[in-house]
């Protein structure tokens, strides 16, 4: 007979907005998100036997979404998602895991003559700050975060020579390029036993977020970059330094390409090399380059000899 090797099972795609009346300020802070919860654990026989007793509806987890929201912080999104996975983990003695994904959206708050509004705001990207954290009776809570839709480019500051060259390479080795990505940036924390160690993190999760965002921005706009790989693995060393509790950190970025078009054939147009001025964005292929950058600290200790 086949067995279930793996399984599990819950609600995806649940949106959420939430409110923070601030009535003495008169400020109104908003948080809008998308999260997705999936359960694992003793539910073999729900696949094997339809044995429903051991599901908790997913129907049931939306809820569990909402009154969570409504009864806890949703901010820091690292914070909310450890609640949310824990309560399933202590209410349900069969379920083990609860794999939680919190994907919150950008909304910044309106400026209006110069001031910050209290309560009008501005999708001004779709960059997104996401959370996956794996809650798990056994082996405590995993989370890692990440900046995903961060989109940047930069006119020059950025060559590529070197490379392999033979039968199959056509690509002109460059000085001088433009180099454009959206940035899909993550960090893995170091695994933690339990809700109460999380809270003692939750100053550190958008302090996290802010190093992330600001060593990524001023690295792609201040390095002389060789390649992706290089400046990537600059962004990384550095991530690791800001924030020790951080064990891991791995991006992942498409190479935006942007072609020369040689425009000679009308009336002798210079539009290559230093002349280049009209370019061809591209929309595929493009590279795609990633990498995961361990903390030395972290390397060394977590090996047992
Ligand atoms: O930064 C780059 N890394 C590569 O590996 C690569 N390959 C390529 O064709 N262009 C680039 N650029």
């Amino acid at each position: 007979m086949p067995y279930v090797s793996a399984a599990r099972y819950g609600k995806d795609n649940v949106r959420v907005y939430k409110v923070h009346r601030d009535t003495e300020a008169g400020v109104q802070t908003v948080t809008e998100m998308t999260v997705c919860c999936l359960l694992e654990g003793e539910i073999d026989t729900s696949y094997t036997e339809a044995d429903n007793s051991v599901v908790v509806a997913t129907d049931s987890i939306k809820n569990t979404i909402y009154i969570t929201a409504k009864e806890n912080p949703v901010t820091p999104p690292e914070l909310f998602a450890s609640i949310l996975g824990s309560h399933f983990i202590e209410k349900y003695a069969h379920i083990h895991v609860a794999n939680v994904k919190v994907v919150t959206h950008r909304w910044a708050r309106m400026e209006i003559d110069g001031k910050p509004h209290p309560h009008s705001f501005i999708k001004d990207s779709d960059e997104v700050r996401n959370v996956e954290a794996r809650i798990s009776r056994k082996d405590g809570i995993a989370i890692k975060s990440a900046i995903v839709g961060l989109t940047v480019l930069k006119s020059t500051g950025s060559a590529f020579h070197g490379f392999v060259r033979d039968e199959y390479t056509t690509l002109p080795e460059t000085w001088d390029r433009i180099l454009s990505t959206d940035v899909d940036a993550s960090w893995k924390w170091k695994t933690v036993e339990n809700l109460e160690a999380v809270q003692a993190l939750v100053p550190k999760f958008d302090e996290a977020w802010k190093s992330a965002r600001d060593i990524t921005l001023k690295l792609f706009a201040e390095d002389e970059s060789a390649s992706v790989q290089n400046t990537m693995y600059k962004m990384c060393e550095e991530i690791l330094v800001a924030v020790p509790d951080v064990a891991t950190v791995i991006y992942e970025l498409p190479n935006k390409h942007y072609f020369e078009i040689d425009l000679s054939w009308h009336k002798g147009l210079k539009n290559t090399g230093k002349d280049a001025e009209v370019y061809a964005p591209q929309s595929g292929p493009n590279g795609l380059i990633s990498s995961e950058t361990i903390s030395a600290a972290y390397f060394w200790h977590s090996d047992p000899a």
